[in-house]
């Protein structure tokens, strides 16, 4: 099997018209897949920016609701398929700790997302207090089994995994390659057990401190086919030379 690659950018609350239009003219050119995930009052401002490039534009959050109404503040699935999107960031351990998600609503995301044909970018980690319990692999499963058992395996055919260790996340620190390694293969091999197919070609990105001087080490592990990547998509030098690394990891 040939290696994948593709990288997610994850703005979080950053940027303003004028920093995103200078941050995309920078990195336009890039040769790889590549998803950028804007705040949601930029995505068309983002999306129009970007046509007739191969990136794409994630939402970093959606509704769970399945029909629209009174829910204010809320961007429904149906509205992002709307306005072009194609992916979302789902469970960010930003979202299930300072907003409350829990596995089972980041679950019904998952089924809205899945209801509209939109690819959800599901992000799973342990905390530092769970990895010191040596409960890395009980919380990664959990998290994703919740999805698995709302949505089916077959949604994760179309889906994107992020290994996003919660301590890892804008503190500088990474998980070492061999760890995040673990973890990654850890998820195939779960998905794997319910089918084949669908883990060999499941994309399992990192997300944690991913920088341009440890990028090149994470791509080079099996299991890891790519990055969601957080303040250094910033920064458009950083972001080129993380891009650069996954391009030349990329074998086959
Ligand atoms: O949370 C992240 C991406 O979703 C990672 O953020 P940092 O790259 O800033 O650690």
């Amino acid at each position: 099997m040939s290696r994948r690659i593709l990288i997610a950018a994850n703005w979080k609350m950053n940027g303003s018209f004028a920093v995103n239009t200078s941050l995309l003219q920078a990195i336009n050119g890039i040769q790889i897949p590549l998803i950028i995930a804007p705040p949601s009052l930029y995505i068309a401002s983002v999306r129009q920016q970007l046509v007739g490039t191969t990136l794409k534009v994630a939402a970093q959050n959606v509704a769970a609701e399945a029909q629209q109404g009174a829910y204010t503040g809320e961007v429904s699935a149906k509205m992002l398929a709307d306005a072009g999107v194609s992916y979302a960031i789902i469970g960010h351990s930003e979202r299930r700790q300072y907003y409350g998600e829990t596995d089972a609503l980041v679950a019904q995301k998952c089924q809205r997302l899945h209801e509209f044909g939109l690819t959800p970018i599901i992000c799973v980690g342990e905390s530092l207090a769970e990895r010191e319990a040596g409960l890395v692999q009980t919380v990664v499963e959990r998290q994703l089994t919740a999805i698995i058992d709302q949505c089916g395996i077959y949604a994760l055919a179309q889906a994107v995994v992020a290994y996003e260790p919660v301590w890892a996340i804008g503190t500088g620190k990474t998980a070492t390659p061999a760890d995040a390694q673990a973890v990654h293969q850890f998820l195939r091999e779960l998905v794997a057990k319910y089918d084949k197919n669908i883990a060999e070609n499941l994309y399992i990105l990192y997300g944690g401190s991913v920088k341009a001087d440890n990028a090149a080490s994470l791509f080079a592990m099996p299991d890891i086919d790519g990055a969601l990547v957080g303040g250094a998509s910033l920064v458009a030098k950083d972001f080129l030379a993380i891009c650069h690394a996954a391009k030349t990891s990329v074998v086959g």
